[in-house]
């Protein structure tokens, strides 16, 4: 190949078949028509939990991608007050932060319609991101289990949720025979301590979104979903899910 050729365009379906219980791959042209319809999605899995058990668990990732989609999710119209909202992740900051995942949903997605959810953070005051991982365990020990609807983002590094490459708790958040819990970890390029749900608390999720933009994050993901042995946090999520896993995809960012 000539060092000016274009990179070779690569195809969702090189990597996943279009079988039942394969990841099922959505692109759209825009962000905002993406938040549009996963915004409906979702709305409509918690409307169904509410009805056959009375309550719905909703875990959602932090960062910048998901803020459309918690703001187009705030607007649908569903039994909110029944609705328990937590943070597949979290910074150790407190909610004055700007880097803060729990300032970010109480001021997006907690509003209009939604302002009637409970919302259960993983942070807490303590003396460091540990000690907060094990308060925050035990407080949330009775959150209804399975999670109806898990929503994931993932960075360039191919992490999700915290779980960070190098990170110096990996292997006990994606040990699939762990507990679902919450742990902290401490990793080169995470920017602060941080405190995350573990593997099975994830992958136990009766639905699960994984939810992408920029080309740069889809070859990070079509590199991890080639290779089943792929050190990219993100492939965890794939080699233990218990469900299908959505994958939302535009290219542009926004
Ligand atoms: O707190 C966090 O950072 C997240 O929960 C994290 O797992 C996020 O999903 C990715 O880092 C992508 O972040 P962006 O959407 O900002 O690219």
């Amino acid at each position: 190949m000539n060092p000016s050729d274009p990179p070779a365009q690569r195809d969702p379906s090189d990597f996943l078949a279009d079988a039942p219980g394969e990841p099922k791959w959505q692109e759209y042209s825009s962000g905002g028509r993406l938040a549009e319809r996963l915004s409906g999605t979702v709305a409509e899995q918690l409307s169904n939990a509410i009805e056959a058990r009375g309550v719905a668990t909703l875990a959602v990732s932090g960062g910048r991608t998901p803020i459309p989609v918690f703001v187009a999710l705030s607007e649908r119209d569903i039994a909110w007050d029944k609705v328990i909202v937590t943070l597949v992740d979290e910074r150790f900051v407190d909610t004055s932060s700007p880097r803060s995942n729990a300032a970010l949903v109480i001021q997006r997605l907690l509003q209009r319609h939604a302002a009637n959810a409970a919302f259960e953070s993983l942070y807490e005051p303590v003396a460091d991101a540990a000690m907060s991982a094990e308060v925050a365990s035990r407080r949330l020990a009775n959150l209804p289990q399975p999670f109806d609807v898990v929503m994931l983002g993932m960075g360039t590094d191919g992490h999700t949720a915290s779980f960070f490459p190098k990170g110096d708790r990996l292997d006990e958040a994606l040990d699939p025979k762990g507990e679902p819990r919450i742990v902290s970890m401490d990793a080169p390029d995470a920017g602060e301590p941080r405190l995350t749900w573990t593997l099975p608390a994830l992958v136990n999720g009766r639905f699960i979104h994984l939810h992408i933009e920029g080309v740069e994050k889809k070859n990070v993901l079509f590199d991890a979903l080639s290779d089943q042995e792929s050190p990219y946090p993100i492939r965890a999520i794939f080699n233990h899910a218990k469900t299908t896993i959505s994958i939302w995809y535009a290219p542009a960012e926004g």
